[in-house]
């Protein structure tokens, strides 16, 4: 059954003039999946996560999680949610802080002192949250939003000002609790962690999504390779299909050095700009049959928010597939 699913799912928000937040959307998250949805401000991420959790009501379609209808509250029974600049009473500590959320939920506070424990923050359950770091607020933040033991959980810029260390600790924590089998929605401008972390990503612009698929798959360029072989003859660079650039320096990896003092010819690293794989495997038999041997062939990413930045820049409307 899939944790989440949109059908038609739409929000124009009333007003002069109306602002269209959301376009119909279907979307499915498996569960188990670490999805992030990313997108400039505006896009209608925060729109999307509110219409899930029942805060706003949608103009059209539907949703479910885990097969209810998110107009039933009980479709929000296993969910969790961590919203994004989120504040807990300063003068209550932590343990005080999730014994307060637990009968909100209608929980067992017996649960707190293992999710304590599970956000490393076992030491300073007695501690009030306003002599809490950022970091330490934002695990708290996630102790609250496992509270009720959820197998779906919403968590909004959950790294947002935390410190490098206190993000991997986040990091950490949220890859331990998708092993456990939690499914994680991410919203977050932190794209080097969501690179990082999530099995899936969205990238969601003027209400709608117009990319999705796992990091690997959406950061392939499809065009350039990097290759590590022996020095290409200019004259076989001359001939082969495509573009070759060299890097400037040979490569000093140690494997590089121990090749050359063992006598045999060192390696160079190359970008090969090829049109598709049958292009790339012309140009590496010209480079075989002119004696250069090939030690490896990998296509060149882009990292994820060189991406980013191109859908964002992209014209409205433009074509999807056939810039990827
Ligand atoms: N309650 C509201 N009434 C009217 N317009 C709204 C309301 N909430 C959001 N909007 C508008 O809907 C659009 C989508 O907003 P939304 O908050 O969903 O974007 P977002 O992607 O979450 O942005 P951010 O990254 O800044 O949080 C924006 O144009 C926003 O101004």
């Amino acid at each position: 059954m899939l944790a989440i699913q949109t059908r038609g799912l739409a929000k124009t928000y009333s007003g002069r003039p109306p602002v269209v937040a959301l376009r119909p959307l279907d979307l499915d998250v498996q569960p188990g999946e670490i999805f992030g949805l990313l997108g400039p401000n505006g896009a209608g991420k925060t729109t999307l996560v509110k219409l899930l959790l029942g805060i706003v009501h949608p103009t059209e379609g539907e949703a479910s999680m885990f097969g209810t209808s998110v107009t039933e509250p009980l479709a929000r029974k296993p969910v969790g949610f961590l919203p994004e600049n989120h504040r807990f009473p300063d003068y209550l500590t932590a343990r005080q802080t999730l014994d307060l959320f637990a009968r909100m939920a209608g929980a067992d506070s017996a649960r707190a002192p293992a999710l304590l424990e599970k956000v490393r923050l076992a030491g300073a359950a007695d501690r009030k949250v306003k002599t809490f770091s950022k970091g330490m607020m934002q695990r708290l933040g996630i102790a609250q939003a496992l509270m009720a033991g959820p197998k779906l959980v919403f968590l909004d810029e959950p790294t947002d000002g935390v410190d490098p260390v206190g993000r991997r600790e986040i990091r950490d924590l949220l890859l331990e609790l998708a092993a456990e089998g939690v499914t994680l929605f991410l919203n977050s401008h932190l794209l080097s962690e969501i690179e990082r972390v999530c099995t899936r990503v969205a990238i969601m612009k003027e209400g709608e999504i117009v990319r999705d698929g796992t990091v690997e798959a959406l950061t392939q360029t499809g065009r350039l390779w990097r290759l590590r072989a022996t020095p290409i003859p200019e004259s076989v660079a001359h001939t082969i299909g495509g573009t070759l650039q060299p890097d400037p320096a040979p490569i000093l990896s140690p494997e590089a050095s121990a090749a050359a003092a063992s006598g045999e010819t060192p390696l160079r690293g190359y970008t090969l700009a090829a049109p598709d794989r049958a292009a790339l495997n012309t140009a590496l038999d010209a480079m075989r049959a002119s004696g250069v041997e090939i030690e490896a062939v990998e296509p060149l990413r882009q990292s994820l928010e060189d991406l980013f930045v191109e859908v964002v820049s992209e014209p409205s409307g433009a074509p999807v597939a056939d810039s990827l």
